[in-house]
């Protein structure tokens, strides 16, 4: 579904990424690991069109989206929950999850609000409260709840559970799992090894901008040690 050969991206003159190479299938949960600064984020924001491409290959769906603008990736399906949740502070949760709402693929069964509200209860019971009065853990279900709206194929999520409590980190992995059961293929940021391992199909460790391991759960548990180590845990 997303494939990344060769990635290289970066800021002005300072380049970030190398050789980054990121697969995830149709329907797969896949990881993004490494210790802080090592472009994890990056890679993100290169698949994105944030920052774009500049060497190697990105494909999504069979389409080559290297050079495509931000918008065009997320008309192509892949929604973002992006690093620090970024929501609108003073819209309402409902309008927050309006103003990104698309079926351009005329799914099955497209995201609508009822169906956010029955995800995250908590958003129903405050959908007309400004977002920026929501705590932290409903601020990222919010965030989850926008991208969702856009329909896309592929959910990206950069540490969303970063300072969350862990009862909401546990919502949120609930969510994640429920999402997968579904058959949404997502791409997840985090720092959580054993919920990831539970969670996930396949695992990338990057390492100074470069994809430095890559294997499933059980390859993952084997080399624990050693992805430990790139991780700093
Ligand atoms: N806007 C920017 N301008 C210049 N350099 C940047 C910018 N954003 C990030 N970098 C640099 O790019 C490198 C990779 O950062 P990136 O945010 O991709 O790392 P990360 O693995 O996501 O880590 P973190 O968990 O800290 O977000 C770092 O050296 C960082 O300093």
């Amino acid at each position: 579904m997303l494939q990344a050969l060769g990635l290289q991206a970066g800021y002005g003159p300072s380049q970030v990424l190398f050789d980054v190479n990121l697969s995830i299938a149709e329907g797969q949960v896949a990881t993004l690991l490494g210790r802080n600064g090592m472009g994890k984020t990056t890679t993100v924001r290169a698949i994105m069109g944030l920052n774009p491409a500049r060497g190697g290959t990105l494909t999504f769906r069979g389409e080559d989206i290297a050079a495509l603008p931000p918008e065009r990736v997320a008309q192509r399906g892949i929604g973002l929950v992006p690093e620090g949740r970024m929501v609108f502070p003073t819209l309402t949760v409902r309008e927050n999850l309006v103003a990104t709402a698309a079926d351009r693929f005329r799914r099955a069964s497209p995201w609508t609000l009822p169906r956010i509200f029955a995800l995250f209860p908590r958003l129903g019971e405050r959908q007309n409260q400004l977002a920026r009065t929501l705590s932290g853990g409903e601020q990222q279900m919010l965030a989850i709840g926008r991208a969702l709206m856009t329909n896309p194929w592929l959910l990206i999520l950069d540490e969303a559970t970063e300072g969350l409590a862990p009862v909401i980190r546990a919502e949120i992995w609930a969510t994640l799992a429920a999402l997968k059961d579904e058959g949404l293929a997502i791409l997840v940021i985090d720092k959580n090894l054993s919920a990831l391992k539970r969670l996930a199909d396949r695992h990338h460790v990057l390492e100074k901008g470069r994809t430095v391991w890559a294997g499933n759960s059980l390859e993952l548990e084997r080399d624990a040690e050693t992805v430990r180590g790139w991780m700093g845990v």
